[in-house]
């Protein structure tokens, strides 16, 4: 028998790419609209009389390049930072696609955040054609900085602003990722913000990645023909207020996922427009520039095959 192969975080970190990750993630979405995605609403139990979660995401991708088998398991403890922990913990299940033997397992906390963020980045490219000068991210916790790199690095937007609850946590986010960027330059691209309102003004793409259970974003405040990519996922709770979700068209990642935990905003009379994936495959048409988008993200099971096999493939090319 094989041995199985451990993929540690900081292995993930080395070999991600963001051209690679986008790749992978496009494949992933498009597969749902070609019938090579194997999958269904990911599970949720509860841990007794806490706040806990145990999460699986269990699925299939056909693909020669991208195609996995696998399950993402993941816990949610939202206590976590009284012990200086993250909420988040997540590992992939990566099995062999002839025999079903488990392969790899890859801790998936940073592919977490790179997929969601590269799955955005799809959305953005196949939804919104024009003017992306300026992003505006709603919170700067391991989603928002992760959209602020892909973004910056897949589309190049001139600037990039940053708002988060506590401005603290905003302007060392910033200040980071101008470092990164280029430490020279006087104009920096990215920009913390302690106003929502100023920071969505001018944005012409929008990412919205918190974890309250508050409405952040009125339509008031938007620009004709924005992108929303919502990120936040909540049946209950949503961060943009309902009457952005009736003056738009609302495209999701996948129809399994959306009917169990999407139906809050199906209740609000709107009916979604269809998946990324049709788009890219040219089922249904993107919407018109005049209109606002919005992109609603929940996440899904071969996004995560898709971005293991490849982080697996990495591994093992650089290893021997
Ligand atoms: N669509 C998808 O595929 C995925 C979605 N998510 C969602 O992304 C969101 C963010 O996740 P992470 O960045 O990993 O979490 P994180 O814990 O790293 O960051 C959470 C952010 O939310 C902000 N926040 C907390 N309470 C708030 C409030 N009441 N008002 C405004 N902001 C508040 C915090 O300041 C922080 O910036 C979560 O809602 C999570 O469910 C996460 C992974 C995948
Ligand atoms: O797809 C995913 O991994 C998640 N979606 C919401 C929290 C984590």
């Amino acid at each position: 028998m094989a041995s199985i192969v451990y993929i540690s975080e900081n292995r993930v970190r080395e070999l991600l790419n963001w051209e690679e990750t986008y790749k992978s993630i496009k494949c992933a979405l498009e597969s749902v609209s070609k019938e090579r995605a194997f999958q269904d609403k990911r599970s949720a139990i509860k841990l007794g009389n806490t706040y806990n979660f145990l999460f699986s995401m269990c699925g299939g991708l056909s693909d020669k390049t991208y195609g996995g088998l696998g399950c993402k398991l993941f816990t949610y403890f939202p206590e976590n930072f009284r012990k200086n922990e993250p909420a988040l913990k997540a590992n992939i299940f990566l099995l062999d696609e002839e025999t079903g033997s488990l392969k790899a397992v890859i801790a998936a906390a940073h592919i977490t955040d790179w997929r969601t963020a590269a799955a955005s980045a799809v959305a953005t490219k196949y939804l919104h054609s024009e003017n992306n000068n300026v992003l505006a991210i709603l919170g700067a916790g391991s989603q928002g900085k992760a959209h602020a790199m892909a973004f910056k690095y897949l589309f190049n937007f001139n600037k990039i602003n940053i708002w988060n609850r506590t401005t603290e946590r905003a302007k060392n986010v910033v200040d980071e990722l101008n470092q990164n960027n280029d430490n020279t330059s006087a104009n920096k691209v990215f920009v913390a913000y302690d106003s929502i309102k100023e920071c969505v003004k001018d944005a012409d793409v929008i990412v919205t990645a918190t974890s309250g259970n508050e409405t952040l974003l009125k339509l008031e405040w938007l620009k004709k023909g924005v992108h929303i990519n919502a990120v936040r996922v909540n049946p209950v709770y949503r961060e943009l207020e309902d009457d952005i979700y009736k003056s738009s068209d609302v495209y999701i990642d996948y129809w399994e996922g959306a009917k169990y935990e999407l139906e809050g905003i199906k209740d609000l009379g709107v009916e979604f427009k269809g998946q990324i994936g049709d788009v890219i495959a040219r089922v249904i048409a993107p919407p018109s520039s005049d209109r606002i988008s919005v992109f609603q993200s929940l996440g899904m099971p071969v996004e995560d095959c898709a971005v293991a096999r490849l982080v697996y493939d990495l591994h093992i090319a650089s290893n021997v």
